[in-house]
């Protein structure tokens, strides 16, 4: 099981399901209609119906209508970044149509920082190359490129006001003080800092700050907004306000945002379409609907909280790798995925008889949490797994870690697609 970012799920892989898969087409909105409650809370945020799914191929960026505006071809971010820092190797692909937020997650080391500072020039390209709005900017100096970018210390000017430093930018840029301070004075405005404008970041609270970046990025009309862990550094309640603030706002910016984050929580809500970043390579792509339904690695099943194996379908039984059957509804032949909740699980004391569910494993009991008023236990066994049962069940199961078990999962609970 991989590490995850508090999305609060757990996925196991039974039978060593790290496979690198690529986006893949998906017909989104039934899914979501059909989903498990996990997965129904990953793509809830209401920006998912802007975009379609998948990887974008060429035809993804022709003539589409985005707001008021039509996108033509050359319009958006189109890169390869290729970047090697020691022993690390990234190698992504990203694209990005204007109006869309892509947000790049990942664990830890990953190289979702390093490919957003390949965006903005901070970091040189090995290989690759780097299109924005048709234009080539490898060779661009990061100060000339059309970038905003916001980090997760808001790395404000300490001697400049709120006002000043979302003036810097567009002075830079070329206008006068006075437009430049008029702009800026609108921004803050917008951001409902207009009575701060006079103050110095350090008597600005770290939501207010954390404003103060995103207008001084958005001041000078970026083409591409990176975001690196903005919300990072704030508080739990902070988090919760400058989040919402910052989807409005993200949903009004008409060019390409790409934002990093660890979060699951962050990127679902904030972002249309999810990159996932595993040891430099992207692993996975799509809405975060269809991500937390086809889970193709550990990593991406913890976030989503389902356990996760992988296998070969015969028909209607999935044979794991080194592991036992897995019955499923699922009519498919060849190597597949097998998906199931963390609720989908009974446990019982002893064997059960005359229970219906034909997936029944022998298990022990290697960990438990309390999370709310259920109980979670970590299993081994024949199948490595993942339960959630409530505090009751757990005592009338006198259940502790080292007890014995039978896990059983009903076929309908699963669900198989190809890998
Ligand atoms: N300046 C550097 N020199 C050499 N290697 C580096 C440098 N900076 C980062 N790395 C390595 O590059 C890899 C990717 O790091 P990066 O910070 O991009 O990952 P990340 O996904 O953003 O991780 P995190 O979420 O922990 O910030 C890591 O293995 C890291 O050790």
């Amino acid at each position: 099981m991989t590490g995850g970012g508090g999305f609060g799920g757990s996925g196991r892989d039974g039978g060593g399901a790290a496979a690198r898969g690529d986006g893949e087409n998906r017909d989104r909105e039934n899914r979501d209609r059909e989903s498990g409650s996990t997965a129904d809370s990953f793509g809830a945020r209401g920006r998912d119906e802007q975009q379609e799914q998948g990887t974008p191929g060429p035809s993804d960026l022709e003539p589409r209508s985005s707001g008021a505006a039509t996108v033509r071809s050359r319009d958006g971010l189109d890169a390869r970044l290729v970047v090697r820092r020691g022993a690390f190797r990234l190698d992504v692909g990203l694209r990005g149509v204007p109006g869309e937020v892509v947000a790049l997650l990942g664990p830890n080391g990953a190289g979702k920082t390093t490919a957003l500072r390949a965006l903005a020039g901070l970091v040189p390209l090995t290989d690759g190359y780097l299109r924005l709005d048709g234009a080539a900017l490898e060779r661009t100096p990061p100060e000339a490129r059309p970038v905003g970018v916001v980090f997760q210390d808001y790395l404000l000017f300490p001697h400049l006001t709120a006002l000043d430093n979302v003036a810097f930018g567009p002075r830079c840029q070329g206008a006068s003080k006075a437009e430049a301070r008029a702009l800026a004075a609108e921004w803050l405005e917008r951001m409902g800092l207009a009575e701060h404008a006079g103050a110095k970041p350090r008597r600005l609270s770290g939501g207010q700050a954390q404003r103060v970046a995103l207008a001084r990025a958005l001041a000078t009309s970026p083409r591409l907004l990176l975001l690196d862990e903005p919300l990072a550094a704030l508080d739990a309640r902070t988090r919760l306000d400058v989040r919402a603030q910052l989807r409005r706002h993200l949903a009004d910016f008409e060019a390409v945002a790409v934002l990093v984050t660890h979060d699951p929580l962050d990127a679902m809500v904030l972002a249309d379409r999810l990159v996932v970043i595993e040891d430099g390579r992207v692993v996975q792509e799509g809405t975060p609907g269809d991500i937390a339904r086809h889970p193709r690695t550990d990593y991406i099943a913890h976030l989503v909280g389902l356990n996760l194996y992988q296998g070969v379908a015969d028909r209607h039984v999935v044979r794991l790798d080194g592991g036992p059957a897995i019955t499923t509804t699922e009519d498919l032949t060849g190597p597949v995925f097998v998906t199931f909740p963390p609720s989908a699980v009974t446990l019982h004391g002893e064997r059960p008889t005359g229970v219906s569910a034909r997936n029944l494993w022998r298990c022990e009991v290697a960990g438990m949490e309390t999370r709310g008023d259920q109980i979670r236990a970590d299993l081994t066994g024949e199948l490595p797994l993942t339960a959630d049962l409530t505090t009751v069940a757990a005592a009338e199961l006198g259940l502790h870690t080292g007890a014995e078990v039978w896990a059983a999962v009903k076929a309908t609970q699963t669900h198989a697609y190809p890998a």
